[in-house]
C-alpha cells in the first residue's frame, strides 16, 4: 500500500510495484472466479482475467446477445460459460455484473449460492448503498467488496491490449474470511487496473452517479448542445459551430489536459485564449454550482437510484434507451460531427500512391 500526495490530502493506493500480477495469481490460484452478466464490464473483466492466467467462468443468460458474444470471444459451453445457477453454484468468487437493476431480479437466486467462505464482488455500490431499494443483503459468512473501473469496460479492455491500465477504486463491505483484501486488489489488479484507490460502497456510488450525470456524460452533452445552439442561432455554420464546440476539444485540447491538467492546455494556447478562459470559467462554475448541488442531493436521498431502477426494470428499458439515443445521434450537432469526423486524415480512403505521386510531381515542377 503506497501513501500520496494528492493536492494535500495523503491517500492509501495499491501499484502494481506493491501488488504485482504474480502475487494476484498467487491469491487467486485456487478460485474460480464466476463473471456474472457479459454486458460492458463483463466482457473486458473476464478476458483481462482469463489472459491474466485466471481460473475465469462466465454465467449469462442463454439464447442471449451477450451469450453469442462469450461464445465469440473464446468462452466454450460447459467448460468456461455456464448459464447463471450454474456459473454461480461454481463460482468461489462471484462477479456480479448483471445491470444494476437487473441485480435486484437476479438476487434471490445469487443469494442461494453464497455459501460459507465464498466472496461477491460488486463494480459498482448501487446494490449494496440503496439496499433498501433493491434488497441485496449478503449473507455474514461471506467476504463482500467492489472494484469499480474508472471508465467503460470497452475502455478497460482496450487499454489492457495496448498495456496501459485503467484506474479503479476498491472497497470492502465484508471481510468474513479475513481475505478480502487480497482478494480484492487481487482481482483489481486481474482485470487490468491501471492502479488502485481505496473508497467505501457509498462514496463509490454517491462519485460515480454524479460524474456520469454530471462532467462525464451528462452535463458535457448539455454544454456542449447550449454552445453549439447558441453558434447556430447566429450564423455559423453546422461545421464551424461543431468544431468549435467538440471536434477541437477531443482531437486538441482535452489530449493536452490529459497529459498535463488544465494549466498546461491553456498555456499551449493563444494569449487572447488564455486571458478569456481565466476570466469565464468561474461565470460557468457559478451558473453550474446549485445544479450540481442539486444533483448531489437526487443521488444522496436516494432519488437517482430509484429513477434507474423504476425506468431500468422495464422490459423494454433498452428499447427506450435506444430511443433517446438516437434522438442524440440525429441531432444537427451530432449529424455534423458524422461529417466532420469523415474528414479527419485517418478516417478518409487511401488515397492511391500514383495519384499522390502526380500531384508531388505537379508540386515539384510548378
Ligand atoms: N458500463 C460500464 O463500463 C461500467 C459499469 N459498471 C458497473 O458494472 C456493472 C455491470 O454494468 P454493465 O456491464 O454496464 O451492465 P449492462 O447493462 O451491460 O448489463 C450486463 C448484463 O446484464 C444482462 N441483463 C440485463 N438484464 C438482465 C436480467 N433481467 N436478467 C439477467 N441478465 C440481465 C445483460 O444481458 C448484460 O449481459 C454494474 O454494476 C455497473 O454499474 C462500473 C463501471 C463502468
Ligand atoms: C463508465 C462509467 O464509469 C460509468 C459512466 O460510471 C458507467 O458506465 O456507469
Ligand atoms: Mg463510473
Ligand atoms: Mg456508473
Amino acid at each position: 500500500m503506497a501513501k500520496l500526495n494528492f493536492g494535500g490530502t495523503v491517500e492509501n493506493v495499491v501499484t502494481r510495484d506493491e501488488f504485482p500480477l504474480a502475487k494476484a495469481q498467487g491469491v487467486l490460484k485456487d478460485e474460480v472466479v464466476a463473471v456474472i452478466g457479459y454486458g460492458v464490464q463483463g466482457p473486458g473483466q473476464a478476458l483481462n482475467q482469463k489472459e491474466n492466467g485466471i481460473n475465469v467462468i462466465v454465467g449469462q443468460r442463454k439464447n442471449s446477445k451477450s451469450w453469442d458474444k462469450a461464445v465469440r470471444d473464446g468462452f466454450v459451453e460447459g467448460k468456461t460459460l455456464f448459464d447463471i445457477e450454474t456459473a454461480l453454484a461454481k463460482g468461489t468468487i462471484i462477479c456480479y455484473l448483471l445491470s444494476d437493476a437487473a441485480q435486484i431480479a437476479m438476487w434471490p437466486t445469487v443469494k442461494k449460492h453464497l455459501t460459507p467462505g465464498k466472496a461477491l464482488y460488486f463494480s459498482h455500490g448501487f446494490g449494496i448503498t440503496y439496499l433498501d431499494q433493491t434488497g441485496i443483503v449478503p449473507p455474514k459468512d461471506v467476504d463482500v467488496f467492489l472494484v469499480a473501473p474508472k471508465g467503460s469496460g470497452t475502455s478497460l479492455r482496450r487499454m489492457f491490449l495496448q498495456g496501459r491500465g485503467l484506474n479503479s477504486s476498491y472497497a470492502i463491505f465484508q471481510d468474513a474470511t479475513g481475505k478480502a483484501f487480497d482478494r480484492v486488489v487481487a482481482l483489481g489488479i486481474a482485470i487490468g487496473s491501471g492502479y488502485l484507490f481505496e473508497t467505501t460502497f457509498k462514496k463509490e456510488v454517491y462519485s460515480d452517479l454524479t460524474g456520469e450525470r454530471g462532467t462525464l456524460m451528462g452535463a458535457i452533452q448539455g454544454i456542449f448542445a447550449a454552445q453549439f445552439e447558441v453558434l447556430r442561432k447566429n450564423g455559423h455554420s453546422p461545421s464551424e459551430a461543431f468544431n468549435e464546440t467538440v471536434e477541437e476539444l477531443t482531437q486538441s485540447l482535452m489530449p493536452l489536459v490529459a497529459e498535463n491538467g488544465m494549466d498546461w492546455m491553456y498555456a499551449n494556447c493563444s494569449t487572447t485564449a488564455q486571458r478569456g478562459a481565466l476570466d469565464w470559467w468561474k461565470k460557468f462554475r457559478d451558473a453550474t454550482l446549485p445544479v450540481f448541488n442539486d444533483l448531489y442531493e437526487s443521488v444522496a436521498t436516494g432519488k437517482e437510484a430509484a429513477r434507474s431502477i423504476e425506468s431500468n426494470s422495464k422490459t423494454d428499458y433498452r428499447e427506450k434507451l435506444e430511443v433517446e439515443l438516437k434522438e442524440l445521434a440525429d441531432s444537427e450537432m451530432w449529424q455534423a460531427g458524422k461529417t466532420v469526423r469523415s474528414l479527419r486524415p485517418e478516417n478518409q480512403p487511401a488515397v492511391a500512391d500514383d495519384v499522390k505521386e502526380a500531384s508531388k510531381m505537379e508540386t515539384t515542377s510548378n
